[in-house]
């Protein structure tokens, strides 16, 4: 199995909805091997010696202080309303794909957020993911936000909500490997509780409860990077076990490596800090955003700002119009060069490659159908430059979906003929609904 991937052990999963269980499904990360040398730099004095002003068109520019969001919103509903024209060809639907904002973003939910006006003001701010912390709070508590996360999703049309549990306290550990072992997709493979197993097709965990906690249907998230679904760039503990200056370049090359290995990737902690009291935010921490948003950070994460800050949805707000507004400064096109190696389906890989290419010379979105969700995975991997519509049968795809770097997840019944399947498709994106969907 490849080399695991960064930050201090996080256990965290994409749960989803239907299975309404609380299990935890693990993944661990381990810090090992991302030492990157650097030299600390003192703090240089400012000298304000004159100011540099630029300016911009107005429709270029999406402002990041909250106040000014709302109109923005709504200038830029006008523009996809103008884009969406009654008639409008599929090619002409499809251009202008980065209105849409691509990078998600992931609210720890807590005591000020975990009410059901909240965590529908959030998602209608631009929450795409709700982290649920198990180091914080009770079992009840988080079920009750898990309930109210369903019941938004159930009446959503085209909003869909993840949820993350962040399990920490006790570590559910494999046993160790004689050497790596690349599993394929498909492939069963065998966890027990008996010690000291450690096979090409079956391990020991050190839990004996793990044959009761888990469920058919369940999904285990396990060490090791490319079984697991989610690695997160967790600054907090990084920042605590190694020299501080070198938080930023293990950031940037875990999300390097993490998009190397098509493996989704989030940068956690102290992102809009500040906002925890206040209700603007620093230069520092939107210059922050920006950094992870071009780094190809599949999600940005607050933490306190909406657990337990007191402007939860203006953190939401200026994450979501920062993010956006560094996309629109984006050129598409920068795929990683071993991205391919990841995996083994060709095909799907060849489809994934062109599909980016022909997105990015002709400024087109992309329309992905997917039962798994693989697909639409690979295809955020390559970061096509249009939006990609994922459309999938199943509702915990579409709700895992939504974590993804690029991807609108649509459910929609497939029809036994792909042709019908394709026309429902695009009847759907014609739906002025769908276009509500802007995060
Ligand atoms: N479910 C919750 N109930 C009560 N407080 C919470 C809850 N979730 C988060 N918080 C509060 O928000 C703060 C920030 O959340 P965060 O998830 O970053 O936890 P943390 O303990 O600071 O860090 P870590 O992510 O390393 O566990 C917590 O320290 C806690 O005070
Ligand atoms: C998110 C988290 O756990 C950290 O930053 O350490």
């Amino acid at each position: 199995m490849a080399q695991a991937l960064a930050t201090r052990s996080i256990h965290s999963s994409l749960a989803s909805l239907s299975s309404g269980s609380l299990h935890s499904r693990v993944e661990k990360i381990r810090t090992s091997d991302l030492a990157s040398k650097t030299s600390a730099r003192k703090p240089r004095k400012s000298h304000k010696l004159f100011r540099v002003t630029a300016t911009r068109s107005a429709s270029e520019v999406v402002p990041v202080s909250p106040e000014d969001v709302q109109k923005t919103e709504e200038e830029q509903m006008q523009l996809l309303r103008g884009i969406m024209q009654p008639g409008d060809t599929p090619a002409s639907m499809w251009s202008k794909p980065t209105v849409r904002r691509k990078t998600k973003i992931v609210c720890t939910i807590g005591p000020s957020t975990n009410t059901r006006e909240m965590i529908w003001k959030l998602a209608e701010e631009g929450m795409n993911v709700a982290r649920l912390n198990m180091s914080h709070g009770d079992h009840s508590s988080h079920q009750k936000v898990i309930d109210l996360v369903k019941e938004y999703n159930a009446q959503s049309k085209d909003n869909v909500i993840a949820i993350m549990l962040d399990t920490k306290g006790p570590e559910v550990r494999s046993g160790d490997l004689p050497q790596p072992i690349a599993l394929e997709s498909g492939q069963e493979f065998t966890f027990t509780i008996r010690r000291g197993v450690g096979t090409a097709d079956c391990v020991s965990v050190n839990y004996d409860d793990f044959v009761n906690d888990v469920e058919v249907g369940d999904m285990l998230l396990v060490d090791g990077g490319m079984m697991s679904f989610v690695a997160m760039v967790a600054r907090g503990d990084l920042g605590a076990e190694l020299p501080i200056e070198e938080v930023p370049l293990l950031q940037e090359e875990i999300i390097r490596i993490c998009r190397s290995m098509g493996k989704a990737v989030i940068v956690a902690t102290n992102m809009l800090e500040s906002m925890i009291v206040h209700p603007t935010p620093t230069r520092a921490e939107v210059s922050d955003i920006a950094i992870a948003v071009r780094e190809g950070a599949d999600a940005v994460m607050l933490s306190g700002e909406t657990a337990h800050g007191k402007f939860p949805l203006k953190a939401v707000k200026v994450m979501h119009t920062v993010a956006l507004r560094t996309e629109a400064t984006l050129v598409g096109g920068e795929t990683p060069s071993n991205l391919g190696q990841a995996f083994k389906n060709h095909m799907s890989e060849m489809f994934a490659f062109h599909a980016t290419m022909m997105s990015n010379t002709l400024g087109t979105s992309i329309v992905v159908f997917t039962r798994t969700g693989f697909m639409a995975i690979l295809q955020s991997h390559y970061r096509p430059s249009g939006t990609i519509f994922a459309f999938t049968n199943e509702k915990r795809i579409q709700q895992r979906l939504a974590l993804y770097q690029g991807v609108c997840p649509i459910y929609m019944e497939f029809s036994d003929d792909a042709e019908g399947t394709f026309a429902n498709a695009l009847a759907l994106l014609q739906c002025s609904l769908c276009w509500h969907c802007k995060y």
